[in-house]
């Protein structure tokens, strides 16, 4: 972040994406945008974030082409974000976090979304295998989407003791478990520790302490509306951690190779937070 600035920019292959690039939604189109991103994002931005779902459409041959852009970007020594969300019980997460964590596997990368919705604690074995490779975690707390709250504002109860109703209750939110539960994991962690938070760019505002003392991926910035006033309001005070993360709205600027870093380098610019 430090070095290239804190955007981080995306790589989500839309059909609509695809054709008006004029390359065509078919899986050499698919090739040749992934290929053009990675000329013109690699080394040119702290992060990139591949989508796995618009790579996984095109079935085994378009997971092959994700496998590639991942290991080309790696290559360049531009940090991947493999968005693709995974939560399972713990023997499998192992298999996940293997699948995408172990430098050996062919779909490694620096760091991966994952889904607390299974409880965080099925989280260890991501935790573990980022630990190992020297990698990271980034687990859903806030999302963009507007369907979010539902179960991230929920609120949940701790610390009653058994067959003492009320007593010793407290009461929080399940976003605010799971940022807790980051913080705990981060503890003493210096500069900040490689577990993260996904929070939207798109939230309005938030009573939870977002400083989880690691980095906090925020999507929803650009095309879902959400702006730089967004960022400084939520997350005053913790600016430090965040990588706004943006895709169609610097996709759109392709396929000139030139124009997509132009305006990989104008978002970046543009984060005077
Ligand atoms: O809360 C979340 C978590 C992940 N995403 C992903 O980020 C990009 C957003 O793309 P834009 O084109 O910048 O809207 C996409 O891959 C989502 O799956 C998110 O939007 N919100």
């Amino acid at each position: 972040m430090d070095a290239y600035g804190p955007v981080c920019v995306g790589i989500d292959p839309h059909a609509s994406l695809l054709e008006a690039w004029g390359v065509g939604d078919t899986l050499d189109g698919l090739d040749r945008f992934a290929a053009t991103c990675v000329e013109a994002f690699a080394g040119q931005v702290a992060f990139v974030k591949p989508q796995s779902a618009f790579f996984e459409r095109f079935g085994s041959r378009g997971v092959a082409i994700l496998e590639r852009t991942l290991q080309d970007l790696r290559h360049t020594g531009t940090l991947t974000v493999l968005d693709v969300k995974r939560g399972d019980i713990g023997s499998t997460a192992a298999a996940y976090a293997e699948a995408y964590l172990d430098e050996d596997s062919p779909m490694a990368a620096d760091a991966v979304t994952v889904s607390p919705f299974l409880g965080f604690g099925s989280l260890a074995p991501f935790l573990e295998e980022a630990e190992k490779n020297d990698a990271g975690v980034f687990v859903l707390a806030l999302t963009s989407n507007p369907e979010g709250p539902q179960v991230q504002h929920a609120l949940v109860q701790h610390g009653r003791p058994a067959g003492v109703p009320g007593r010793g209750r407290q009461t929080g939110t399940v976003a605010g478990d799971v940022l807790a539960a980051l913080r705990e994991a981060n503890a003493g962690a210096t500069p900040m520790g490689s577990y993260g938070a996904v929070v939207g760019a798109t939230i309005g505002s938030t009573d939870e302490d977002l400083d989880v003392n690691g980095p906090l991926l925020v999507p929803g910035f650009g095309s879902q509306g959400g702006t730089v006033d967004d960022l400084r309001r939520i997350f005053d005070g913790v600016t430090r951690y965040v990588l706004p993360s943006t895709s169609r709205q610097v996709l759109q600027a392709g396929p000139d190779v030139a124009a997509l870093r132009d305006a990989a380098v104008a978002v970046n610019d543009s984060l005077q937070l």
